[in-house]
């Protein structure tokens, strides 16, 4: 039988031995989709950046594609928030893409065709075939994301995780991000994503962890995104309106 793609046992997980987000308990199958929702600060970056092996697991089982976390960093992607990244590095759009195959071409060999045609296929799987002599700097928030999400698929990971990934992205960009996270999972590729919003989470996750502090709830987003859970996580932010959909205010 095929490993999950992730199972966290009651893990707790943080930096210098300090907790930062306790009580996570996850099973994730290869093709799944899970949001990671919670307020700023709750630590859904940290969850992502225990699964890379980036932040300490203090307590628990965590398995990563059959594997502790720092070693399964080979199989897995990652798609940054785009704020972090600095956008005047001088690059050119196919060499951003071309750095999701340096694991497969480690230093010591030249750049194959396979490697050219994967950073195609990728450009041209989120519709930026186009753009790839352009500047990664002089493209739009949303295009850029789109460019980091094709260098993380130009590796084929099994499981991709994504931090944010419709901040500051407009409208063409998400349809395209989503159409191609879709046809990922349908593909057997398993996806994390964190997001704090609640309508990114309802069309496109399986499951949702709801985080702050604490994992709250963990489900489909039928049982997880409802009045009682949300609460329980944002506390005073979160507000029922009148049909009874829940919003969030960020205090
Ligand atoms: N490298 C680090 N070392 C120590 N503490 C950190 C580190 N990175 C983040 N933290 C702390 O962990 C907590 C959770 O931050 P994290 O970025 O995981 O939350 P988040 O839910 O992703 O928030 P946001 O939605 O604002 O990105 C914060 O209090 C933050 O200060």
């Amino acid at each position: 039988m095929e490993a999950a793609a992730l199972r966290y046992t009651n893990v707790s997980v943080g930096y210098q031995g300090t907790p930062v987000v306790t009580g996570v308990d996850l099973e994730l199958s290869a093709g799944q989709r899970l949001a990671l929702v919670g307020p700023n600060g709750a630590g859904k970056s940290t969850l992502i950046k225990s699964i890379l092996g980036l932040a300490q697991i203090l307590a628990g089982t965590a398995v990563v594609l059959g594997n502790p976390p720092a070693r399964a960093r080979g199989l897995t992607g990652y798609v940054p928030q785009t704020d972090t990244l600095d956008a005047d590095f001088p690059v050119s759009v196919r060499q951003v893409v071309m750095m999701g195959r340096y694991r497969q071409l480690g230093w010591w060999r030249p750049v194959r065709a396979a490697d050219r045609q994967a950073v195609e296929r990728a450009l041209d799987r989120v519709g930026l075939a186009d753009r790839a002599r352009h500047r990664f700097g002089t493209l739009s928030g949303g295009q850029r994301q789109r460019v980091l999400l094709a260098r993380a698929i130009a590796a084929q990971p099994r499981l991709l995780l994504l931090d944010e990934p419709f901040n500051g992205v407009d409208a063409v960009s998400q349809e395209a991000i989503v159409r191609v996270l879709r046809e990922l999972s349908a593909a057997g590729t398993a996806l994390v994503l964190s997001t704090h919003d609640l309508a990114v989470a309802r069309d496109l996750a399986d499951l949702v962890c709801l985080v702050n502090g604490r994992q709250w709830a963990v489900g489909p987003p039928a049982e997880t995104l409802t009045a009682g859970p949300l609460r329980r996580t944002y506390g005073s932010s979160a507000i029922d309106v009148a049909d009874g959909r829940m919003v969030l205010v960020e205090p």
